[in-house]
């Protein structure tokens, strides 16, 4: 019988981590704010970045948030602590999978849970209580609802970039609420 698989919950800090996220879509966004919350540096490399990526980097600065408006090539996990793989393309992340194997370099691919390092959490802050929920069985629908009903106990906001926004990719509802409460990187670093 196959073992089941079991992810433990280490929190850890990632503030010297270089992190690159390849893609710059809804997910590579809501995962490039989440991690520029807790203070790390990201690179992200894509041909199609969406806009509020450009809102990230004005919010962060250039030191913590690097656009590179190009295609994935070989070469580019070099000197990167984890990698997030999160393009539309299956044949990139597996080749940037298979790159971060050979470098030993910790990688995650959102289009493919067999190809995990480790498991990119649903995040529920508040105030310095963070809940990070993951599934064993990889019921990603079951993970967002759960969390949903633990923001909705806890009285937090959504800060997480839902799917239905993909169409607008012009000013979102996230866009507007990060920058109307005036967040800055040096303010989340200090959180
Ligand atoms: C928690 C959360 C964090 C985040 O993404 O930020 C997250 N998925 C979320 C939502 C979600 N994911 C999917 C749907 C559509 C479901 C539907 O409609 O049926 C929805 C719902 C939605 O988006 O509304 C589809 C999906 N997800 C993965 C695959 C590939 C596969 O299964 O192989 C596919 C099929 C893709 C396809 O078919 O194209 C893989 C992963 N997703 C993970 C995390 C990691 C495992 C964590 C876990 O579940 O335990 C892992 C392994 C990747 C990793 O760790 O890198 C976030 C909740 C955010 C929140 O609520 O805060
Ligand atoms: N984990 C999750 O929560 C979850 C949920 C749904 C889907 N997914 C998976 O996540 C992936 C991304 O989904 P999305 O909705 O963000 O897609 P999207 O279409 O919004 O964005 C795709 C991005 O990948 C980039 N890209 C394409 N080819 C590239 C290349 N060769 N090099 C670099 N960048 C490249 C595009 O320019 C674009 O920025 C999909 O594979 C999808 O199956 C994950």
């Amino acid at each position: 019988m196959e073992k089941e698989q079991r992810y433990f919950p280490f929190f850890v800090d990632i503030s010297e981590y270089r992190v690159l996220v390849v893609g710059a879509g809804i997910i590579a966004l809501r995962r490039t704010s989440a991690l520029l919350r807790f203070g790390t540096r990201v690179t992200v490399v894509a041909p199609d970045i969406r806009a509020e990526f450009q809102a990230l980097q004005a919010q962060y600065g250039q030191e913590y948030v690097c656009l590179q408006q190009k295609k994935f090539t070989p070469g580019m996990t070099n000197g990167y602590d984890i990698v997030l793989a999160a393009t539309d393309s299956p044949e990139t992340d597996h080749s940037i999978w298979e790159e971060c194997k050979k470098h030993g370099i910790r990688v995650s691919v959102a289009s493919d849970q067999t190809l995990c390092d480790f498991r990119f959490p649903a995040l529920i802050e508040k105030d310095n209580i963070v809940v990070g929920v993951t599934s064993n069985d990889s019921d990603h629908r079951n993970v967002r609802e759960i969390s949903a009903r633990i923001r909705e106990t806890l009285g937090t906001e959504n800060r997480n970039i839902d799917r239905a926004e993909k169409q607008d990719s012009k000013e979102s509802e996230y866009q507007r609420k990060e920058m109307s409460a005036g967040r800055t990187g040096s303010e989340e670093k200090n959180q």
